[in-house]
């Protein structure tokens, strides 16, 4: 891994008719890393990743930066890993004219040759017969091989950023496994960083470099996957750990109750104080931002007491 990051942001906020929903991030994408983006369903995941590619939708009002701007670049620097392969993949084009059709959008290359990189590119991800399959509509394959085939279109042009966005969410649990886990090998094969917005944390455990960890649209801990999961300095990610059946260190992780708090709602203070056993008046009052701790960045006034 490189120490010049591929992606830098800086203070990045989205707002929609001026309510916002990501409420200043900034993060790096370091060359080669997995970084996982984990957080409850509208903690700004998805929002996020797409800044990343210059795909928000038209209705966001984006400001901060994300430097450097690869979006003109996409498919070729940056690449997406989409939720849904389905939605992804004309209906309408055999698979492999569309990967080859992707090779061509970024090379001088023959159809032939273009034809040829798309059927290496399914075989690479485990499409068996992939000639023939190459022949084949999206919807005359099954869930995991589209899913694989998308993979397959987002490395074919080696990128330097994947971003995947709960890529394996459509999928039952075996699938899911196989998915990450042609995913993971393609990556690496290619040399791309990776952006993996999920919100499973075994995925973090199993697959990632770097975990950030979102609460209503902010950074709530940043770090090393494996320290963040093992020992969670902010409250909200011990209360997310809580959540799966497990234990860390042999303690009990204390649960919270509630939901986050609606975007146009929020609570004044840290957003996750309503929810924190730890809050105390300060919490109430002021929101804390990130700061270095144990090798991390902990947005949390009580972070260094745990
Ligand atoms: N097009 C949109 N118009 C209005 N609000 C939006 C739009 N897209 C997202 N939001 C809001 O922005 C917030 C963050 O959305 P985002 O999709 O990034 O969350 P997420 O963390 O990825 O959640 P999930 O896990 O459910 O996908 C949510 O409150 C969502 O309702």
């Amino acid at each position: 891994m490189g120490s010049e990051p591929l992606l830098s942001v800086r203070d990045l906020r989205i707002a929609f008719a001026g309510v916002e929903v990501v409420r200043g991030l900034s993060f790096d994408v370091l060359p080669g890393e997995v970084l996982a983006i984990v957080g409850e369903s509208g903690a700004g995941k998805s929002l996020t990743a797409r800044a990343l590619l210059g795909m928000l939708p038209r209705a966001a009002a984006m400001t901060g930066t994300v430097r450097p701007d690869l979006s003109a670049a996409r498919g070729r620097r940056i690449a997406l890993v989409p939720q849904d392969a389905l939605s992804a993949l004309s209906p309408v084009h055999p698979v492999g004219d569309q990967l080859a059709a992707a090779v061509r959008s970024v090379a001088r290359v023959s159809r032939s040759a273009a034809r040829a990189r798309a059927v290496a590119a399914l075989e690479g991800v485990g499409i068996p017969d992939a000639a023939r399959r190459a022949r084949s509509y999206p919807h005359e394959f099954s869930g995991g091989m589209r899913q694989r085939a998308v993979i397959a279109m987002a490395t074919i042009n080696s990128p330097d950023v994947l971003v995947a966005d709960e890529p394996t969410t459509a999928l039952d649990e075996e699938r899911r496994d196989q998915v990450l886990r042609v995913l993971a090998e393609r990556r690496e094969s290619v040399g791309a960083a990776l952006v993996l917005v999920t919100h499973e944390l075994d995925v973090v455990r199993e697959h990632a470099d770097r975990a950030l960890v979102l609460y209503a649209g902010r950074l709530a801990e940043l770090g090393p996957a494996r320290r963040v999961l093992e020992r969670p300095l902010a409250p909200y990610t011990a209360g997310l750990l809580a959540s799966l059946p497990q234990h860390v260190d042999g303690r009990r992780l204390p649960t919270f109750p509630g939901t986050p708090p609606a975007p146009g709602a929020l609570p004044p203070g840290c957003a996750f104080a309503p929810r924190c056993p730890l809050a105390t008046d300060i919490c109430r009052e002021r929101e804390p931002e990130p700061r270095h701790t144990d090798g991390r960045l902990v947005a949390c006034h009580h972070g260094e007491d745990r």
